[in-house]
């Protein structure tokens, strides 16, 4: 992601730049809720077209108010579409299809769909991916009536946003009666490094790599970091995974985390953990990472992923009455509300959890709360899904939580090699783990590590979020085989755990 340009002061009156796309003109719109208020162009003017920024948008559109998003050209969809969540889940599903990792356990170390793979075999599927999408977030905010103005947008004042074209020209400037802020972020790039997109590149410039590098550095084992060198491993590179932090992925199960260490180190991964980067140096055929301990490591190619800024620097905000902490973030209250109430603020830009997931709902909960329209509250129990090779999810507490906390507690463990489902799709390392409460027998967190993790860990989120048992999983007839069995298995281990201490204790 660029710096955008500075919008300049002057500015003409407002016509929205995408007027002549048909159906999509402010005058054309088919209601305006009763609240609305005609001194605006707009109810609502949304910046940015991530998940964040199109729920919101469309949530309003669907009350009947008149709404616009702001989007740079290029990056209709956010970060989202264009350079973070899918691209690199595409990226990762080309490796492991085109690798034949997946199905090695079944047909030998040696099996590969493809020998010889190129940057291009993985770039295409991801490209093609990324074009739909785009597609896809365009016709949902043109079919909701929703206007889309193509370029940079700043404040002018609290309610009028100015909207400035790639080359710096201005486009139009529009009043609203609501504001949301849904600018995301960008990799944060450390003033000591020198980043070339070549050799030293953020999570951004991995995707336009020339070839896949035979050696990697990654600076930062946060959930990008890890997801990529994963990724790189499984295509053969010799990855080491740098960070200051004592262990990778830290917010985990640790039961996961070794699982997961043992999978990568078999991939030739190495770990340098506590350890901090002083300086990178390129010559423009390698590069050599310093360490503070002293320690130089050389790589053909090193990957930043140290955390991520806040897009606001040339927000305007000031001219809105408004500011950012120094990570470029915004402070908002429980409705997403900035310190200016028709000012909201929603997803990466807003900080933690900073995930698409909750940036859509976010988004969504902003516009309902703008219009006055009632809405409930998130759920507390929120999945967290780590796209590595296995991949990881969870939700709900930790053994350490529990243990810190005195809450009394059993675990049920299920791998998935006694499943017959396991057995099938050849995941001889995957587990499932729950922590069960031994005296409510209330399921109080969810562990997966191996194939499909993501996605099962809804079934342990809806239980836990309607307050339910293990006793529902025992009592509840599955489908086999398939890998959600491992959710009775390991209910059932929990259960025969606790029943087993109540025969001692008698
Ligand atoms: C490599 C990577 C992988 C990820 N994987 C996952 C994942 O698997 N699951 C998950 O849930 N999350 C994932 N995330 C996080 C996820 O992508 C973000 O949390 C999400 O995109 C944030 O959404 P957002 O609405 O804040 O906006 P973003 O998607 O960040 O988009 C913001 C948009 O605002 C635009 N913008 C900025 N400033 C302006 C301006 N002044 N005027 C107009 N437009 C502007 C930008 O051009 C951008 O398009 C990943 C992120 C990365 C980087
Ligand atoms: N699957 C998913 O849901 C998914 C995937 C990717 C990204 N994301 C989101 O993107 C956000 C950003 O991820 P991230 O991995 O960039 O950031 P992060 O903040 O999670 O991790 C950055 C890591 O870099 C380390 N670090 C920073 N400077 C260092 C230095 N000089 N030397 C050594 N180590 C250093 C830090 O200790 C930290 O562990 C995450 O918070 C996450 O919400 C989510």
């Amino acid at each position: 992601m660029a710096t955008e340009p500075a919008p300049e002061a002057a500015v003409e009156p407002a016509e929205p730049a995408d007027a002549s796309a048909p159906g999509t003109s402010a005058a054309e719109r088919p209601t305006a809720g009763p609240a609305d208020d005609a001194r605006y162009d707009y109810d609502l003017v949304v910046i940015g077209s991530g998940p964040g920024g199109q729920k919101a948008a469309i949530g309003a559109a669907k009350l009947g108010h008149r709404v616009a998003v702001v989007e740079r050209r290029h990056m209709m969809g956010g970060v989202s579409v264009n350079t973070g969540t899918i691209p690199s889940k595409t990226l990762r599903e080309a490796v492991l299809y085109l690798t034949g990792m997946a199905q090695r356990d079944m047909y030998g170390a040696s099996y590969r769909v493809k020998s010889d793979i190129t940057i291009e075999d993985l770039f295409a599927r991801t490209q093609h991916v990324i074009g739909r999408e785009i597609e896809v977030v365009r016709a949902q905010l043109l079919r909701n009536h929703v206007d889309i103005l193509p370029g940079t947008g700043a404040f002018v004042d609290p309610h009028t946003v100015a909207v400035v074209d790639e080359d710096g020209v201005h486009r139009s400037q529009v009043s609203a009666r609501f504001v949301v802020i849904a600018t995301g972020s960008r990799p944060h790039r450390p003033d000591t490094v020198q980043f070339d997109d070549r050799s030293i590149v953020d999570s951004d410039g991995v995707l336009a790599l020339e070839r896949i590098p035979t050696t990697m550095v990654v600076v930062g084992a946060g959930i990008i970091g890890i997801e990529y060198a994963s990724m790189f491993a499984a295509l053969g590179t010799r990855v080491t995974i740098i960070d200051k932090r004592p262990n990778i992925l830290e917010m985990c199960d640790p039961e996961v985390v070794e699982s997961l260490k043992f999978h990568l180190r078999d991939l030739s991964v190495s770990f340098r953990l506590g350890e901090e980067v002083a300086g990178v140096d390129t010559n423009g055929r390698g590069t050599v990472t310093r360490l503070v301990s002293g320690k130089r490591i050389a790589a053909d190619t090193v990957m930043y992923s140290a955390g991520r800024q806040g897009n606001t620097e040339t927000l305007g905000l000031e001219n809105a009455g408004l500011e950012a902490d120094r990570r470029g973030r915004i402070v908002v209250d429980a409705e997403y509300r900035t310190s200016q109430p028709h000012v909201f603020a929603v997803g990466d830009v807003i900080g933690f959890p900073a995930l698409a997931a909750t940036s859509m709902d976010q988004g969504r909960l902003a516009a309902l709360h703008a219009f006055g329209e009632p809405a409930r509250e998130l759920s507390a129990v929120q999945p967290i899904g780590i796209y590595t090779i296995p991949e990881i999810s969870y939700c709900g507490r930790t053994e350490e939580e529990l243990t810190a906390d005195a809450v009394p507690y059993e675990v049920g463990i299920s791998r998935y090699r006694e499943l017959a489902r396991g057995q099938i799709v050849g995941d001889s390392y995957g587990m499932l783990k729950l922590l069960v409460h031994t005296e409510t027998f209330e399921l109080l967190g969810v562990h997966i590590f191996g194939t499909g993790a993501t996605d099962l860990v809804h079934i342990g989120q809806a239980i836990m979020a309607c307050g339910g048992t293990v006793e529902y999983l025992v009592d509840t007839v599955l489908n086999y085989p398939t890998l959600s069995e491992a959710y009775k298995v390991a209910a059932l281990d929990a259960t025969n755990k606790i029943r087993q201490v109540a025969r001692f204790v008698g």
